[in-house]
């Protein structure tokens, strides 16, 4: 049974709430840990070795230093590769390859990226006339915020926890995470890493629980934090934000999505099916960027429905699709699976819950699921299911499809299919989201700004983006 502990100033601690939650595996139910509930006395400490490594040896270290250590970070997780992966496994549920492939070498990647980055942009300078002829010289400089609240969710624990807390520490700030009350396992280990790598003591923290009243609520309301970081649902973000308010501290969100893909009739099927495959169901549709509303040009309509039915159905519940994440969320699921036959939709496939083996049947298993024939009124158009689950619509114009994926108050991500690339540039540039793939989903090149717009979030994050939120630019005039 583990025992999932805070890590505060370099040392693992149970904390002093003598609370704990269970940690219930999401492919059979089975409770496999306990995890130590932090709570303002967990984020007090935390703070307090967090500033304090502010003004310790962390503070001293050139930005190749810390350059340096963030690549030995990544050096680590790699070589504690089957650690996070089994932790990970043990989390969420996920299958194996998607952990290998994808979500865990993407945790040194945020560490080596943000290694490169720190070290080679420029900050600006201006040679500034002055009445005397003599002139002044103007220039930039980047300084830490300080410490950073760093609040994370459960669908992909360490690749969006360390596509935070890499810039924050590449950037020379201290963080406190709070990783998600379902997805305690890479966070934990993580702190193991982060000692081996020599990374200074209270630079690191991580202090587990819940959001209000628990750990999560007093990280953002904590008047020692400089500036708070958050990834998770939208309306939490607008509770997070509010406390934030207090103390005037900087926020990034990345919050919730209801994304659409556009698939013009030209498209190339096999290459657009290969994409929906993944956005629609990958982590078992728990992916912000991931893919609920389809529109398809009328003349393709029909194969693509036929498409991606077939890769619903190839796709093998314990194998190659995990479980979700707790039975709560999967009460939210099959609850819009059921709205969804009540607003009228027809079921292409799925629908309900699988038949698995005994030993799995206590997992949170829902089939991939596709519907036809909902109008744009419907709430499984509109509201964000988080599941492996799509509806399929036809349009007939490229105004028409460019109007319906608008017609949403989120604004993360869109993938456009078409042959015809000038089309594809203008379309993309008319969809209000941040993110836009176009023939492809979820190709990920780590200097690009990340973020949504509308209800999907606050900030950008990536390559020079992530330097404008974790630094604060300072200009400095000298008169010659
Ligand atoms: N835009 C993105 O990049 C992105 C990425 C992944 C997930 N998401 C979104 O995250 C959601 C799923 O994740 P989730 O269910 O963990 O989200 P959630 O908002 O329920 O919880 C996220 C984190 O916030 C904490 N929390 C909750 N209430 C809080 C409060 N009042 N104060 C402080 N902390 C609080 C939780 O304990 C958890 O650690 C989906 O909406 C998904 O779209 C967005
Ligand atoms: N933030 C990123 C992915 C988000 C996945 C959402 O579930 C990323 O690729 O950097």
């Amino acid at each position: 049974m583990a025992h999932f502990q805070h890590f505060i100033d370099g040392t693992f601690t149970h904390g002093t709430s003598g609370r704990t939650f269970p940690k219930y595996r999401p492919s059979d139910g089975a409770l496999i840990g306990h995890v130590h509930e932090g709570g303002r006395a967990e984020i007090d400490l935390a703070v307090q070795a967090a500033r304090a490594a502010q003004k310790g040896p962390w503070a001293r270290l050139t930005v190749d230093d810390r350059s340096d250590l963030m690549r030995a970070v990544a050096d680590g997780i790699v070589r504690r590769f089957d650690d996070f992966v089994a932790a990970e496994m043990a989390d969420t549920g996920q299958p194996r390859s998607m952990m290998e492939h994808a979500f865990i070498p993407r945790g040194a990647a945020n560490f080596r990226i943000f290694a490169d980055v720190v070290k080679n942009v420029a900050t600006e300078s201006f040679q500034t006339p002055t009445p005397d002829g003599r002139g002044a010289l103007n220039y930039a400089i980047r300084k830490p915020k300080g410490v950073i609240g760093v609040i994370c969710p459960w669908n992909a624990p360490l690749l969006l926890m360390t596509w935070k807390v890499a810039p924050a520490l590449a950037c020379g700030n201290s963080v406190i995470v709070k990783p998600s009350e379902e997805t305690p396992g890479t966070a934990t280990l993580l702190g193991e890493v982060m000692n081996d790598a020599g990374v200074p003591a209270g630079v690191y923290n991580v202090v587990h629980g819940f959001g209000p009243d628990s750990a999560g609520g007093y990280l953002t309301q904590h008047p020692g934090v400089d500036a708070i970081t958050f990834t998770g649902e939208t309306r939490t973000g607008t509770a997070i934000m509010q406390a934030a308010a207090h103390g005037l501290r900087d926020v990034s969100f990345e919050l919730g999505g209801k994304n659409s893909a556009i698939v013009f009739a030209d498209a190339d099927l096999d290459v657009t099916l290969e994409a929906l495959g993944r956005s629609v169901f990958l982590n078992c549709g728990q992916v912000c960027l991931g893919t609920e509303r389809v529109l398809v040009e009328r003349p393709l309509f029909e194969a693509l429905v036929a498409g991606l039915k077939e890769k619903a159905e190839a796709l093998r519940p314990g194998a190659t699709l995990g479980p979700l994440i707790s039975a709560e969320h999967r009460e939210k699921v099959l609850s819009y699976y059921e709205k969804a036959v009540a607003e009228g939709a027809s079921v292409v496939t799925g629908g309900g819950v699988p038949t698995m083996p005994e030993e799995l049947s206590g997992g949170h298993w829902v089939q991939p699921t596709i519907w036809t024939g909902l109008a744009d009124e419907a709430s499984v158009w509109n509201e964000e299911i988080f599941g492996p689950c799509c509806h399929i619509r036809p349009f007939d114009s490229e105004e028409e499809a460019i109007a319906v994926a608008n017609a949403t108050d989120y604004g993360l991500s869109t993938a456009i299919f078409t042959r015809d690339l000038s089309r594809a540039h203008r379309v993309a540039a008319e969809v209000d989201v941040g993110i836009t793939w176009v023939n492809s989903w979820f190709l990920r090149d780590l200097r690009t700004p990340f973020g949504g717009t509308g209800h999907s979030g606050i900030g950008r994050e990536g390559g020079v983006h992530s330097l404008e939120f974790y630094t604060e630019l300072r200009n400095i005039c000298v008169k010659l």
